[in-house]
């Protein structure tokens, strides 16, 4: 699938730089082509993969490059005023090539958090491919703020895209770790399973696989309908099978050899589809009552089987209760493992979300009570007791 890939803001802007890294080194060609646009000029110079002419500094003359220090408010009113400076980098992407466009942001943050459900809207008003979001929400111990603005863009930028994928920092975060470090690694994990997901629908049709492998289209079916997603991911490494047994035994073994492998290929697959949707996901949730699904079984042709998706994709139906689910192959011969990936679409139970809002309103009203406060508690320090000091003006 061919992504216009737009960063907002500082996790924005380095995500989609990770995606660009990874886009080289696997060869899998999803980022059709990339933006970021930003408030503070450090972090667009921090950026290594993203082309510097693609690199959109907004609101210069409110905060003079320097970020907007976690007013979303003002990140959005920004993100209305510069929209024109952020369409002429739109302007040079060859709109026609791609299937979709994905903003991808920190929710917790000011720049992206606030710019995005704005630029979401913008783009949908003009272009009719779809519009995702990619929205990273704040580890619980960043504080009231984060977890505020993260509430507040979440629900609006749910409304403004047509499929908003979510990846919890919160249920990724290592303890003992430097932010950077950490967030450096986080990364790799957000690009490893949308890297597998958008890349299935990039595979040329052809050949002995052809019927099987995943459709861009099957991806762009699955997130129709909007909502919120997430996605699980489970691997297991076949480098010790890979250049013996399979291959030998296919020119020299009995048929009870072959099938005894097809046998373990359909096990394989099926204990990694049920790894991946009830492992860790990127937003944690009941996978029971999700609207749609997406199975994508990812390795060296000869280690996926049409089998292991069937069977794996019964499951899913059985487990999230959706009629819609779907399953394919990506096949990637250079790889040694054999990955499965399910993207579970209109997912509507998710605790997590339920406490970020209670936590969000919570710090609301907190912020509230405090600035009511202020004037008076300043008024009493700042006056003498007995008003017996005279300002000079
Ligand atoms: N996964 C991930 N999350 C990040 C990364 N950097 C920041 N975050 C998260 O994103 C949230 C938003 O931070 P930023 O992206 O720095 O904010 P911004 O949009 O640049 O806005 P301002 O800095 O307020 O102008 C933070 O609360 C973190 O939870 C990153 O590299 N990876």
């Amino acid at each position: 699938m061919k992504l216009a890939m737009i960063g907002f803001g500082q996790a924005g802007g380095k995500i989609l730089d990770a995606f660009l890294e990874h886009d080289q080194q696997a060869g899998s060609n999803i980022v059709r082509a990339a933006v970021a646009v930003n408030t503070a000029k450090a972090d667009l110079m921090g950026l290594e993969h993203v082309p510097e002419e693609n690199r959109v500094l907004i609101g210069q003359s409110r905060v003079k490059g320097h970020g907007v220090g976690a007013d979303n408010e003002l990140g959005a009113e920004i993100a209305e005023e510069d929209i024109d400076e952020i369409q002429g980098s739109i302007d040079d992407i060859p709109v026609h090539e791609i299937d979709a466009f994905l903003i991808i942001t920190g929710l917790g943050g000011g720049t992206g958090s606030g710019g995005s459900p704005v630029l979401a809207r913008h783009i949908k008003r003009i272009y009719t491919e779809p519009v995702y979001g990619l929205g990273v929400l704040p580890a619980g111990d960043e504080g009231g703020i984060y977890t505020l603005n993260a509430a507040r863009s979440f629900q609006t930028l749910v409304r403004e895209v047509d499929n908003l994928l979510v990846f919890d920092n919160d249920a990724w975060r290592k303890t003992g770790e430097s932010m950077q470090g950490g967030y450096a690694q986080i990364n790799e994990e957000i690009v490893k399973r949308f890297g597998i997901l958008f890349g299935a629908g990039e595979v040329e049709q052809g050949g002995e696989v052809a019927e099987s492998v995943v459709d861009s289209s099957e991806i762009i079916n699955t997130l129709a309908g909007g909502g919120v997603s997430t996605v699980g991911y489970a691997a297991e490494s076949v480098a010790d099978e890979k250049g013996g047994g399979g291959i030998l035994s296919r020119f020299t073994g009995s048929n009870e050899e072959s099938s005894l492998d097809s046998a373990n290929t359909t096990n394989r697959i099926t204990s990694l589809v049920r790894k991946a949707a009830l492992g860790r996901l990127t937003l944690p949730c009941e996978i029971d009552g999700a609207e749609r699904a997406l199975l994508v079984t990812a390795g060296p042709s000869k280690f996926l089987n049409r089998k292991g998706i069937e069977r794996g994709r019964k499951w899913l139906e059985e487990q999230t209760g959706s009629m819609e689910v779907r399953g394919g192959d990506y096949p990637v011969e250079a790889s040694d493992n054999v990955a499965a990936v399910v993207l579970l679409s209109g997912v509507t139970n998710v605790p997590r979300i339920k406490e970020l809002q209670q936590v969000a309103i919570e710090a609301q009203e907190n912020i509230g009570e405090i600035e009511s406060e202020s004037e008076q508690n300043l008024q009493e320090l700042v006056e003498d007791d007995d008003d017996e000091l005279e300002p000079l003006f």
